[in-house]
């Protein structure tokens, strides 16, 4: 676990608490399994590769099976394979740098559509590393099992994994053995985040994805690779409704008038979408503010980085 400086408001008592690191290839099905693991929508899911960008937490509350209260700060990392561009490479840094601190490293394969070649590269660097490693075959749903069984055989003859669970995140089915087994791997310890901070986090969060999927369904292709929607506040407001300001950030002048639509109609349109979908998910009424701003290099910006993918908990 790393030792950043959190809060902790645990410090005595038998709990838990680590970092799991949850990788794989684009499509495997990882925020769908980070989601079955908190227990409610965190990460976007999206039929399409890649729509994970950044960094992004989900906090799993679980009973060990010793009884012990756990905390999991589950680290989502974004595809990792074949890096080209500059922010591809972030991601991929971003995906082991969640894994070097962690406690437990979840690989995820989709066994149906995976290509086992495209594994390798993941797999042979897994194997040298020394954290706890998990084989979590998904979509079992949607997977014979003779296969299953054959490539679960393929993938631990390569790759030393602690343990293999077979799962189906999208059916739940496995998901509460493997979080029980989890909970036991993690360290003793004061947990990092205070139990009433973890629901907040992670409508801070859901509200910039939320957004970031309106974003991309209303705008598709035209939706500027390098943009990003960065939170700015979400506050309470005393007749129990909820305030939130976000930033979409684009890179040049000609996105942000993309984004903003013929006399802002576009920005109204996924604005109120978003703002629909968080009032049901938080069960609110919401007020959204969106504001487009261009900012030439975010992409190269760390600091932006680090806003997107952790500020929230902070
Ligand atoms: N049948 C089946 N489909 C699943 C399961 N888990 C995820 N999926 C589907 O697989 C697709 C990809 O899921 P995601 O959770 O977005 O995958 P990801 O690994 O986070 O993808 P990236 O964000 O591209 O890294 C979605 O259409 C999910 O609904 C499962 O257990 N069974």
């Amino acid at each position: 676990m790393s030792d950043a400086p959190l809060p902790s408001t645990q410090t005595n008592g038998n709990t838990r608490c680590g970092l799991v690191a949850v990788i794989g290839a684009p499509n495997a099905g990882k925020s769908t399994l980070v989601n079955a693991l908190v227990g409610q929508k965190v990460a976007i899911v999206s039929a399409k590769a890649q729509t994970t960008r950044a960094r992004m937490l989900g906090i799993a509350l679980a009973d060990a099976p010793d009884g012990a209260p756990t905390q999991m700060i589950l680290v989502d990392t974004p595809g990792i394979f074949a890096p080209k561009r500059r922010l591809d490479r972030a991601m991929v840094s971003a995906a082991w740098e969640g894994a070097e601190a962690a406690d437990a490293v979840l690989l995820v394969v989709d066994p149906v559509k995976q290509r086992r070649h495209e594994l390798e590269p993941l797999l042979e660097a897994l194997a040298n590393r020394p954290e706890r490693k998990i084989l979590v075959l998904n979509k079992v749903d949607a997977a014979k099992k003779e296969p299953l069984l054959a490539l679960a055989q393929d993938l631990t003859a390569k790759v030393d994994f602690a343990e293999v669970f077979f799962v189906s995140a999208l059916t739940g089915d496995g998901v509460a053995d493997m979080k029980a087994a989890l909970a036991t791997a993690m360290p003793a310890g004061p947990w990092h985040y205070p139990e009433d901070q973890v629901s907040d986090a992670s409508e801070r969060l859901l509200a910039t994805e939320i957004t970031r999927e309106q974003l991309y369904r209303q705008l598709h292709e035209e939706l500027p690779y390098d943009s990003a929607v960065r939170p700015e506040s979400y506050a309470q407001r005393k007749d129990g409704s909820v305030e939130i300001h976000q930033q979409i950030i684009v890179t040049r002048d000609n996105q942000r008038a993309i984004v903003l639509g013929k006399g802002g109609s576009k920005i109204k349109a996924i604005g109120e979408a978003a703002r629909k979908e968080l009032s049901e998910v938080l069960g609110q009424k919401v007020h959204l503010f969106l504001h487009v701003k261009v900012e030439e290099n975010w992409a190269e910006s760390r600091e932006i980085y680090e806003e997107i993918g952790l500020d929230w908990v902070r």
